[in-house]
């Protein structure tokens, strides 16, 4: 008779994996964060952040956030799994959450600014007195669905709009970067705006993201305007789906607002999950998000 197989050290070690946690979220936009400062290489895989991102069999989450060792004299390093195992560059509503986690103890006030190593480049988050977090997300880069170019001030009042059909409508869409890639429209060719409550995310969102004119996929901003300083915005995120927020989502879609000349540089974008204040600093070109992060649960998990 054959003799159950025995598992190995390996394999025992590697079912036995715990990984610490915190579930935090920035308005609903939520994410398993791990400290995975003592090694380079994240401690969970894609195919692991997506069963622990499962809303039924798993934590639940739109994506996992790790805080890596420091690069280039940065204070740590951050990267992100989505739900769908996919890694973007950047996550605006994750950094903030970041922020809260690694200083430590999620009630913190004012534990003042971090720098970030990220793979959009270098991302400044400050913790402020009230908890929330301002976040100096860099500069904008504007670019078509193909030929990136970096958005100069000079440039501020220039409309790129493009036509793209999508289900049978002609899509006005402003393409910009925080890092990631962002299609934001206010409305159609027609002359026709965008009004949230009736846009149809799950029916209409994936025919943008898998687009052919996006190789790398786009989030998907459809957006209100309430008034020159508020915004109204749903979004459909690459590698994630309808998400409450998506803050380099908002970022983005100021940056679109005043280049079409709908908004102005500083602007309240409300998500389904809540507010955001947007900056986009004509003295430096940067953007200054600021919302907030907050403490879900923490744990352990076998991976
Ligand atoms: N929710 C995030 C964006 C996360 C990444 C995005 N899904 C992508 O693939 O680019 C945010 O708050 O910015």
């Amino acid at each position: 008779m054959q003799q159950p197989a025995t598992p190995s050290r390996r394999q025992v070690a590697r079912c036995a994996a715990a990984v610490k946690f915190a579930k935090y979220q920035g308005l609903g936009n939520d994410f398993i964060l791990v400290d995975n400062r003592h090694q380079l290489e994240p401690v969970v895989t894609p195919e692991q952040a997506v069963k622990l991102c499962d809303r039924n069999f798993g934590i639940g989450g739109d994506g996992v956030i790790f805080a890596l060792p420091s690069e280039n004299g940065t204070d740590y390093s951050m990267r992100i799994f989505n739900s769908d195992g996919s890694e973007p560059e950047m996550c605006g509503n994750g950094i903030r959450c970041l922020a809260r986690f690694v200083a430590g103890d999620p009630r913190a006030r004012g534990a003042g600014a971090q720098l970030v190593h990220t793979l959009a480049g270098l991302i400044q988050p400050a913790l402020l007195p009230d908890g929330q977090v301002c976040v100096d997300m860099g500069e904008p880069i504007l670019r078509g669905p193909d030929v990136p170019t970096t958005l100069q001030p000079t440039q501020g009042e220039a409309v790129v709009q493009q036509k793209l059909a999508v289900d049978g409508k002609e899509w006005l869409m402003t393409c910009v970067s925080m890092g990631n890639p962002h299609a934001i429209t206010f409305g159609l060719a027609d002359g026709s705006s965008i009004k949230v409550d009736s846009i149809d995310l799950p029916g209409i969102g994936p025919k943008f993201e898998h687009n052919p004119v996006f190789p790398a996929r786009t989030n998907t901003e459809f957006v209100e305007v309430l008034s020159r300083s508020h915004v109204r915005m749903v979004v459909w995120e690459r590698g994630a789906g309808a998400t409450l927020a998506c803050g380099t989502g908002a970022c983005a879609t100021v940056v679109a607002g005043v280049l079409e000349g709908h908004t102005d540089r500083s602007c309240q974008v409300d998500l389904p999950g809540g507010p955001l204040h947007i900056e986009w600093r004509e003295s430096d070109n940067h953007i200054y998000m600021t919302g907030p992060a907050e403490l879900v649960f923490a744990g352990s998990v076998d991976v």
